[in-house]
């Protein structure tokens, strides 16, 4: 793609790490990043970057040569149309490539939805080539949250292997605020799949995408990159049957040089290692294999197999599936908040019978790979050689894998929010005709309006033309030149003429091509508006639900900053049956300490219990470190909360919770 063709023409030369080549001058290490064992780091603390900026202020006296060596790279970044935020804090990232052109590419459907990123699928236009164009969020003023980024771009340029999603180019320009990061195009993703109620993996299936999964995860182990944020939709499949790990947004490297504590508060809580829940700062690769364990099964099973609803309640479930850990295991691993959630019971492992009906050798790689001791799971290599591997049936051919219909996570949550508003749907009718046998006098229109089809049809109208992240409005036909954050058009203010030309007119119907403003290129794109409950994370969806199930039925109230369920009995996942007292959650801290006994069948003997509100209290905690170090941390949301605006709340509260998590995992990690 042009891409290919655009890269390297920088002053680069020297690449001593594949896909990454450096410029011609050895000062170029000291204008951006750090470089360790092949592996670049851009992070906060760098001392070379810090004094590069002092030097810029001229408040520091370093050597002519250098000085003018980075300011030379700088300017000729920024002559090659990058933006000069990005090139005075991660030129690192983009040396030796140039930035492709927005208007290259057509952008298409919204294909994905991350918590820092929206996916579009795209065409570049001189090839027709599909493409996918990742649009990360950040904030071009904030130093860290552009390292952030960039730390992505570097270790994605850092690996180099056919099950690695390979980052073809970025899209950007002197004058835009934001970026695409452009990447093949993938038809699914496993959560797709092992979601679609038609698809069963067979035993050869399931070991073809597992052989590539590990041999992807060896690649990055080897190279010192551990990934941590395994999970099914984070491994994207071609229709080729090419299997690729996407998303590494939160993987950092490790160096044997590297004392510095990282960050517990990484992958996503299904998928997350008992340490990481324990608060290891000291952690290594095998975090990832415990997530490839949870994938692993979850092909088996066609759903997650350890699904908490916190973290209290994932480690609950952990040691009930893998029993608890020998008292070696403590003395060994001398986690932060071991004492907190060491559990009171003994559990045997019920992991064989969890697993009854997967072959033999499956499972017991699946237990070398779930061990509670992270030394015991072993590496991705040796899960290759493994018996699994060894044994019939052997993995098929990747081409000899069915062909899909397209199937990503989000088509697979679109399934679940369509079935939850039949069901709504369903209740709904059943309200009104109620009503309508009560009430006699109601004439025949009106009762036709309340139909609920009718209602449910005409929501979907405005929703469909809803708008864009920024708040673009958009057409419900959509295809068009890619717009890099230019001005957006409003329909505020503009004549209902002029706001169906824009596609601004919430029940038009488009169709063509949409127009494309010549002067800014603007994008059109179908817009799928997301509901309250499906712009949140599973983890903080079902935190919500599993709190209030009126949240699943969309009537989830949120003024009241204490949730009132069941029970006083502190157990906090069984019991939801009056509605008189106040939910109380176990958690990590607080000295409020009062022991407690749990009775029911799949509680948790925690020692420590606080009251629940929407910040994400172990965070907040584990940020306190933080803010003693001078970090800024944002604040989760108020606790009292107008009731309609759940959706934007909830939204922001999930966005402030990951935005903390960003902060710090930066500052956090080396
Ligand atoms: N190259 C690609 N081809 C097709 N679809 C993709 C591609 N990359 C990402 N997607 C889709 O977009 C979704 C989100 O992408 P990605 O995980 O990279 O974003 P993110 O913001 O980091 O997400 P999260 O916060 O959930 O980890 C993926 O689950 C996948 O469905």
């Amino acid at each position: 793609m042009g891409c290919a063709s655009s890269k390297n023409v920088l002053a680069g030369g020297d690449s001593t790490s594949p896909g990454l080549p450096v410029l011609a001058s050895s000062s170029r290490k000291r204008c951006n990043g750090k470089r360790r064992n092949g592996v670049v780091e851009a992070r906060e603390g760098d001392d070379r970057l810090e004094e590069t900026k002092e030097w810029k202020k001229g408040s520091l006296r370093g050597p002519v040569s250098l000085r003018l060596s980075c300011r030379f790279v700088e300017a000729e970044q920024n002559a090659a149309g990058w933006p000069p935020w990005l090139t005075s804090v991660a030129g690192e990232a983009i040396q030796g490539w140039v930035p492709l052109k927005a208007d290259s590419f057509e952008r298409l459907d919204k294909i994905g939805q991350g918590t820092y990123s929206s996916v579009f699928q795209a065409r570049e236009v001189e090839t027709g080539r599909m493409v996918a164009l990742k649009k990360v969020r950040f904030d071009k003023y904030q130093a860290d949250s552009i390292r952030f980024m960039a730390r992505e771009i570097i270790i994605l340029r850092t690996l180099d292997h056919p099950n690695i999603m390979k980052l073809d180019g970025i899209i950007t320009s002197q004058h835009s605020n934001s970026i695409y990061l452009v990447f093949e195009y993938m038809e699914h993703d496993l959560a797709g799949l092992v979601a679609s109620p038609d698809i069963k993996f067979t035993d050869a299936q399931i070991k073809c995408y597992m052989r590539q999964l590990l041999s992807g995860i060896e690649h990055c182990h080897l190279r010192g990159i551990m990934h941590r944020d395994i999970k099914v939709s984070n491994i994207l499949v071609s229709n080729e049957g090419v299997l690729k790990i996407a998303d590494f947004g939160l993987a950092n490297t490790l160096s044997p040089n590297n004392k510095r504590p990282l960050t517990s508060r990484v992958v996503t809580l299904w998928y997350r290692p008992p340490e990481l829940l324990m608060g290891s700062t000291t952690y290594g690769v095998s975090v990832d294999l415990w997530s490839v364990g949870c994938v692993f099964a979850e092909l088996f099973l066609g759903r997650p197999i350890l699904k908490g609803r916190t973290e209290v309640e994932q480690l609950h479930k952990i040691f009930k599936l893998c029993g608890s850990p020998p008292q070696e295991y403590w003395k060994k691993n001398k986690l932060p908040l071991a004492t907190m959630f060491k559990p009171q019971t003994n559990y045997e492992t019920s992991l064989q019978e969890r697993c009854k009906g997967f072959p033999a050798p499956a499972v017991k790689l699946l237990e070398t790979l779930l061990s509670i001791d992270p030394s015991k799971r072993g590496t991705a290599s040796s899960a290759l050689t493994s018996e699994y591997f060894r044994t019939k049936p052997y993995a098929c051919d990747p081409l000899l894998l069915p062909k899909y219909p397209p199937s990503k996570e989000m088509d697979a949550r679109d399934r679940e929010d369509a079935s939850r508003k039949k069901a709504a749907g369903k209740v709904r009718e059943a309200v009104t005709s109620k009503r309508h046998r009560r009430v006699h006098k109601v004439s025949h229109d009106h009762i036709n309006f309340n139909m609920p089809a009718l209602k449910e049809e005409m929501q979907n109208n405005s929703q469909n033309a809803g708008t864009d992240d920024g708040g673009a409005h958009v057409a419900k036909v959509n295809i068009g030149a890619l717009h890099i954050e230019q001005p957006k058009p409003s329909c505020d203010g503009k004549s209902e003429a002029a706001q169906v030309g824009d596609g601004c007119n919430e029940n038009s119907v488009y169709s063509g091509p949409a127009p494309v403003s010549a002067s800014s290129g603007f994008t059109w794109a179908k817009r799928r508006k997301p509901e309250a409950s499906s712009i949140l994370s599973d983890c903080s969806r079902s935190k919500i639900s599993a709190l209030d199930p009126t949240f699943e039925k969309g009537a989830y109230d949120l003024t009241k900053h204490r949730i009132e369920v069941s029970e006083r009995k502190h157990s906090f996942n069984t019991r939801h049956k009056d509605k008189t007292s106040t939910y109380v959650l176990p958690i990590y801290h607080p000295p409020r300490i009062q022991q407690k006994s749990f009775d029911a069948a799949d509680t948790y003997n925690s020692n420590y219990y606080m009251e629940f509100d929407f910040t994400d209290k172990s965070d907040a905690q584990l940020d306190q470190g933080h803010r003693k170090h001078g970090e800024p941390v944002k604040q989760s949301a108020p606790k009292m909360i107008s009731s309609n605006k759940n959706g934007e709340l909830l939204q922001r509260n999930e966005n402030n919770m990951r935005q903390s998590l960003r902060i710090s995992t930066l500052g956090r990690d080396q």
